[in-house]
């Protein structure tokens, strides 16, 4: 890949969390996805965590609706939170549903500390900054899935155990709506750092932002797989 899929931001962000991004795209938990090693049990306890992280991350996307400054900025962010609760949460609900998890035990499920540290990280991240460190701690989440989801489709069997879940995130919808982020976050840059927003002063503390939300993402699949 040549990591500009996304936009320039994300491409300039990927290289400079080198050892994390591969930590992330290439865990364990992934290559069971991929080759359908993946235990069913580890499957199932990221999924419920995965729909409980959904609901808060809505919640973080909302507030993207409250920061931003431009219209176009408030389309993609309202468009996400949208996507997230009426359909992307759909995969979620109907896989659990045929393993006898109803939607309301979902909603209820028990938090794991992972999912808590995470969600909670990137809301924080737009409470206490602007725009922009919200967005720095939400692009691993957007593009991290859209470049496993994408390499997945291509390396998978076509009757792996996981296609469902690797089709959902190398579907066009999605791969579109991650461009569709990708060019806004571009633009937020732009408009708030300059032409060259990697040689403002606060670029470090935003590539901090991108770098502990990828390491979140980790932990994450770690905590799924001892789920299994
Ligand atoms: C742990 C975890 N990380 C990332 C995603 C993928 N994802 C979640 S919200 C969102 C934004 C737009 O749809 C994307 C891409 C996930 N499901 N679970």
């Amino acid at each position: 890949m040549s990591g500009l899929e996304y936009g320039s931001t994300f491409a300039l962000w990927r290289d400079g969390s080198q050892a994390e991004w591969r930590a992330f795209v290439h865990h364990p938990f992934v290559e069971g996805l991929s080759d359908g090693t993946l235990p069913r049990a580890a499957f199932l306890h990221y999924l419920v965590q995965d729909y409980v992280f959904l609901v808060h991350f809505s919640r973080a996307w909302s507030l993207g609706v409250v920061k931003a400054e431009t219209l176009d900025e408030m389309k993609v962010c309202a468009g996400t939170v949208d996507a997230l609760v009426n359909h992307e949460m759909a995969l979620h609900v109907e896989t659990c549903a045929a393993e006898g998890i109803g939607e309301a035990a979902l909603f209820e499920a028990p938090e794991a500390f992972e999912t808590l540290a995470y969600t909670r990280y990137v809301m924080d991240a737009g409470l206490q900054g602007d725009f922009l460190d919200l967005m720095a701690a939400l692009a691993p989440c957007c593009f991290g899935y859209g470049e496993i989801g994408a390499r997945l489709a291509r390396e998978a069997p076509t009757d792996a155990p996981y296609r469902t879940w690797i089709d959902t995130y190398n579907g066009a919808a999605y791969q579109d709506a991650m461009i569709r982020v990708g060019e806004m976050i571009d633009a937020a840059l732009a408009r708030r750092l300059g032409p060259e927003p990697a040689h403002a002063p606060r670029w470090p503390y935003l590539q901090q932002r991108f770098a502990t939300a990828t390491r979140l993402e980790t932990a994450f699949w770690d905590m799924g797989l001892r789920g299994g």
